[in-house]
């Protein structure tokens, strides 16, 4: 089966974007995989299946996949790329649109510098929202939030990082680093993604605060690994450094592959806002390989 594909990006972390606006392709996990191979495929840290509206008042449906196969509920880059798209393809005239995710609706709206801007939704920091675990565990309270002690590797060697969780539609925990650029996110970000207390396993986010609002971001993303930028890791981190108290309601986020800007009242009830790029990068047909 040969399949139409956009190869878009976001700050970074690029995607497959397939529409099914017109019939739903029916991938397998594995020719997710595929697609999002760098070597054997086309190469992405997500693929986003864009389909019609599920429900009267929302105008698109996607779905994401991460590189593993694995569906996910939500992704901040890929919404905006989304939003692009379906605007470029002429799928919608609209500017601002109403989307159904797994994570729940979600509300982009193209800008007339090229950007996008999306309404997240609200933060959440139950440890029952990721899931977290924390039988035993004794939080830290610090500002209107909490931290928790996340030991890493066998309780015996006493490694253990002090992480705030928040979901954003998917899962986040974040830490605190003093140079995100020297952080171990490469040793340290698969054992907190592949956790045990996270049972849906989780986003491992590295910040660094420069100034009340400025923090720099590395992402070990779960079923990826790291990735240049990820929106709902920038979201996260500064809506959990807004209610600890380090950061004001307004932050630019700088990740490796570039800059989202984060806006937050600090409010349970009101949405987290995210603004950045979104880029179509090139355009291709593929041929699948069979299910088994
Ligand atoms: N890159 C994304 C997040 C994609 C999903 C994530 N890896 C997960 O498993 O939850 C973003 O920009 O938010």
């Amino acid at each position: 089966m040969q399949v139409l594909f956009t190869k878009m990006q976001g700050a970074g972390n690029d995607f497959v974007v397939l529409d099914e606006t017109r019939g739903c392709l029916g991938l397998s996990a594995a020719q997710y995989r595929f697609l999002a191979d760098r070597h054997f495929g086309v190469g992405a840290d997500q693929i986003l299946s864009v389909r019609p509206s599920p429900a009267p008042g929302i105008d698109f449906e996607y779905l994401i996949h991460n590189a593993d196969g694995g569906e996910v509920e939500q992704c901040g880059n890929g919404a905006r790329c989304f939003a692009r798209f379906v605007r470029d393809k002429g799928l919608t005239h609209k500017d601002s649109l109403r989307v159904q995710t797994r994570g729940g609706v979600i509300a982009p709206r193209l800008t007339p510098d090229g950007r996008v801007t999306v309404d997240m939704g609200c933060p959440r920091f139950d440890p029952a929202d990721l899931p977290f675990d924390t039988s035993d565990l004794q939080a830290m309270p610090r500002g209107a939030a909490q931290q928790w002690p996340l030991a890493l590797g066998a309780a015996a060697s006493g490694a253990s990082v002090w992480i705030a969780i928040v979901a954003m539609g998917n899962p986040h925990a974040v830490q605190w680093v003093d140079d995100v650029d020297s952080a171990p996110v490469q040793q340290t970000g698969p054992l907190i993604a592949n956790h045990a207390r996270f049972a849906q396993r989780v986003n491992a986010g590295f910040m660094q605060i420069v100034d009340r609002g400025h923090a720099r971001l590395r992402v070990f993303e779960r079923g990826v690994g790291e990735t240049l930028a990820c929106g709902t890791g920038a979201c996260a981190a500064a809506a959990a450094g807004i209610r600890l108290g380090l950061l004001d309601p307004e932050v630019h986020v700088d990740m490796r592959g570039g800059r989202l800007s984060i806006s937050w009242s600090g409010a349970a009830a009101d949405s987290v806002f995210m603004t950045g790029p979104a880029a179509t990068v090139f355009e291709g047909r593929i041929e699948l390989p069979p299910n088994p």
